[in-house]
């Protein structure tokens, strides 16, 4: 098991994770998940013992990683595909890797066969594609045959068929008892891969939970209506009518409403009350994913200047900026001020200062309650200005005994490869 308690990491003015703590279990695939720069390599680097906590301290099977006996024989990492000596071979590299650790020439074989470079063993992987690059470090990952195995972006760069390689072989490593922690910022993927998510944004604990609670918690139901294009007024009138009625109706990119707080008999009865024709109405879910962009909304750092949902935020009751909640409005209670709003129904993000509801309660408490003054992200409240971006990051670090070397000719075999 890995358990983090209140880990901290700042690199100057720099706050990368803060107060962080969880755990991740044996026997499930736990998702690592966070929008860009929000601190799951920093979290990871900490678990490995490449960077050294600001504040608090993270275990694996209760020692700190550099207190492990033999740690490659018992954790196992992806970090950074492309911290391979490119000069070298595949195999090679995993013979160099292998000897450091006394494991056997013969488990070098075995691994390349499990991640299918068995064929490409002897090329240099400076020639590598990205997702063989990935398979690589995957099968480093597996060499030392770990109980605990952490993997950062290990879908980056596969097709299709490398994405459902990878989600199976999670899933059999977990099912072997294994502990299994893997990030992405794809909550799609995640679904498919983990059974646990733990949620980040700006190094902060969103959410800690399996992903059944996660659906449930997060997935709103709303209801698709779409009267005839050619009558915007009929689109107009159903939208009074249903607001007045106690729903919350939002547009949709195509036209078509988005209504929450209605059943569908009813939304069905007050169009026909009304006299307006619909062309639909039908019962929809909110996708995990559009659950997870609502969750992280607050915490993301780079956002094109397209992004529709910058500056998004669902304040009470859903409510947008600068819109008041349906059934507030001073004077005309239950008519929104303006015409529907484009934009996404979901449980609203955790405010700073109070645990999302996700969070699970056997999480241990941080070591101590930090005042807010202290707090890097106290003063980042929703409405907050966004943060200036970050200072880029360095280049990750190498695992134990790995270069970067770019002199070599891509595709072709080396003298090394004579072993
Ligand atoms: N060595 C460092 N020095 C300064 N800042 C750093 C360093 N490492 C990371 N950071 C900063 O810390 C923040 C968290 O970075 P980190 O790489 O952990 O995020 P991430 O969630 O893994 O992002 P991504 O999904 O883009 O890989 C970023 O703002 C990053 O710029």
């Amino acid at each position: 098991m890995i358990e983090a308690v209140g880990l901290t990491k700042r690199y100057g003015a720099k706050t990368a994770v803060y107060n962080l703590s969880f755990q991740v279990r044996p026997g499930t695939v736990t998702g690592f998940l966070g929008p860009n720069g929000s601190g799951k390599s920093t979290t990871m680097r900490m678990i490995l013992g490449l960077d050294r906590p600001t504040a608090g301290h993270v275990t694996i099977g209760g020692h700190p990683f550099r207190e492990l006996p033999n740690a490659p024989r018992q954790v196992g990492a992806l970090l950074d595909a492309k911290a391979v000596h490119g000069g070298r071979s595949a195999r090679n590299h995993l013979l160099s890797l292998a000897q450091l650790s006394g494991i056997p020439a013969s488990r070098v074989d075995e691994v390349l066969g499990v991640v299918g470079l068995q064929d490409v063993a002897k090329r240099r992987s400076s020639g590598f594609s990205l997702g063989m690059g990935q398979r690589l470090g995957i099968a480093a990952a597996l060499l030392g045959d770990p109980q605990v195995l952490l993997f950062d972006e290990p879908v980056n760069g596969l097709d299709p068929e490398g994405i459902l390689w990878v989600r199976n072989l999670m899933k059999m490593l977990a099912s072997e008892g294994r502990t299994v922690f893997v990030s992405s910022h794809l909550m799609s993927e995640m679904a498919l891969t983990a059974e646990h998510l733990i949620v980040i944004g700006r190094g902060q604990l969103l959410s800690d939970m399996s992903v059944r609670d996660f659906i449930a918690a997060n997935s709103a139901g709303f209801a698709r209506v779409r009267t005839p294009q050619t009558e915007p007024q009929q689109r107009e009138k159903l939208t009074t009518v249903l607001t007045e009625a106690g729903g919350r109706v939002m547009s949709e990119p195509d036209g078509a409403l988005r209504v929450t707080g209605l059943a569908l008999p009813q939304i069905s009865d007050l169009a026909h009350e009304a006299d307006v024709r619909l062309w639909e109405l039908a019962p929809h879910q909110a996708s995990l994913e559009e659950a997870y962009m609502q969750m992280t909304q607050a915490a993301v750092d780079y956002r094109s200047t397209d992004d529709q949902l910058a500056g998004f935020q669902q304040g009470p009751q859903g409510a947008l900026p600068g819109q008041l909640p349906p059934g507030s409005a001073p004077g005309a209670p239950g008519v929104p001020q303006g015409p529907p709003q484009l934009g996404w129904y979901a449980p609203p993000p955790p405010q700073p200062g109070q645990p999302h509801p996700g969070v699970r309660g056997s999480v241990p408490a941080p070591p101590a309650p930090v005042p807010a003054d202290q707090n890097p992200y106290a003063q980042q409240a929703p409405e907050a200005a966004p943060a200036a971006p970050p200072a880029p990051a360095p280049a990750g670090p190498a695992g134990p005994g790995l270069t970067k070397n770019d002199d070599s000719t891509p595709g072709s075999d080396t003298p090394e490869d004579a072993r």
